[in-house]
């Protein structure tokens, strides 16, 4: 039986890149996968709007939905404060088990909680499990019909505070319609979009960028 893309993607990481060393995991497996294999990675180029909502939001708590290889579990936690610290949500045990070994090669599994399960079963879970508060910032980049009921959910956990940051990946391509309808539209939130390309790609994608404003907007229920 021949070997899965993800444990392509942690051979050319453990070839190509240092021990301990984010930065060049990141660029491992961006020149592996724009040279060798695409792969569902947010990439080199939407990676970099990423680095600037990180840096400027400064998050103390994320969530990420959709590890797959932790290309952006990495690349995040590495931005951030020291005391801050980072959960992600895997559905794919397979690949849960590749990302946990990147994790780890990087040396950020201090920062890391990866949980393998599904977002509907584990958001109400989090602040129970985790003494979660609230996140500050969270990445959606799962299955693209999960993106606007697990905001749905956050919201419902009160999991999201004022302020607080929804990231979202592929509002273009694969596209989340009715997420993008749902967070341009409900007074909740201020939107705005990062338009971009879809990773390794020339087709059009984008991110975006959703600032919680409270549950006062409640507006129709
Ligand atoms: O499907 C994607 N990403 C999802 C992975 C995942 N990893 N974990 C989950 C999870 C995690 C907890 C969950 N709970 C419930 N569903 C869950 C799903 N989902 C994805 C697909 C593409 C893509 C574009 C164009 C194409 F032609 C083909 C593909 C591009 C991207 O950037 C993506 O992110
Ligand atoms: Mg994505």
């Amino acid at each position: 039986t021949g070997s899965t893309r993800p444990q392509r993607i942690l051979r050319a990481v453990q070839k190509n890149s240092t021990r301990g060393s984010p930065c060049s995991v990141v660029n491992a497996i961006d020149d592996y996968c724009k040279h060798k294999e695409w792969a569902m990675n947010v990439g080199d180029e939407k990676g970099i709007i990423v680095d600037d909502v990180v840096l400027e939001l400064k998050p103390i708590t994320v969530l990420e939905l959709g590890t797959y290889c932790a290309y952006s579990t990495v690349r995040i936690a590495n931005l951030l404060p020291p005391e801050a610290k980072l959960i992600t949500l895997e559905f794919n045990a397979e690949s849960a088990a590749i990302a946990r070994e990147i994790i780890t090669w990087a040396g950020l599994e201090e920062k890391i909680q990866l949980i393998i399960g599904a977002s509907g079963d584990w958001i109400p879970r989090l602040k129970e499990e985790f003494g979660i508060e609230t996140f500050d910032l969270v990445f959606l980049d799962h299955w693209k019909d999960r993106y606007l009921p697990d905001t749905k959910l956050l919201e419902k956990c009160g999991l999201l505070k004022p302020g607080a940051v929804l990231l979202a990946d592929n509002v273009i391509c694969p596209g989340t319609p009715d997420y993008l309808d749902y967070v341009r539209n409900s007074p909740r939130y201020k939107s705005k979009f990062y338009r971009s390309h879809l990773e390794y790609t020339q087709e059009e994608d984008g991110l975006e960028h959703s600032v919680f404003l409270g549950m006062a907007g409640r507006g129709a229920e």
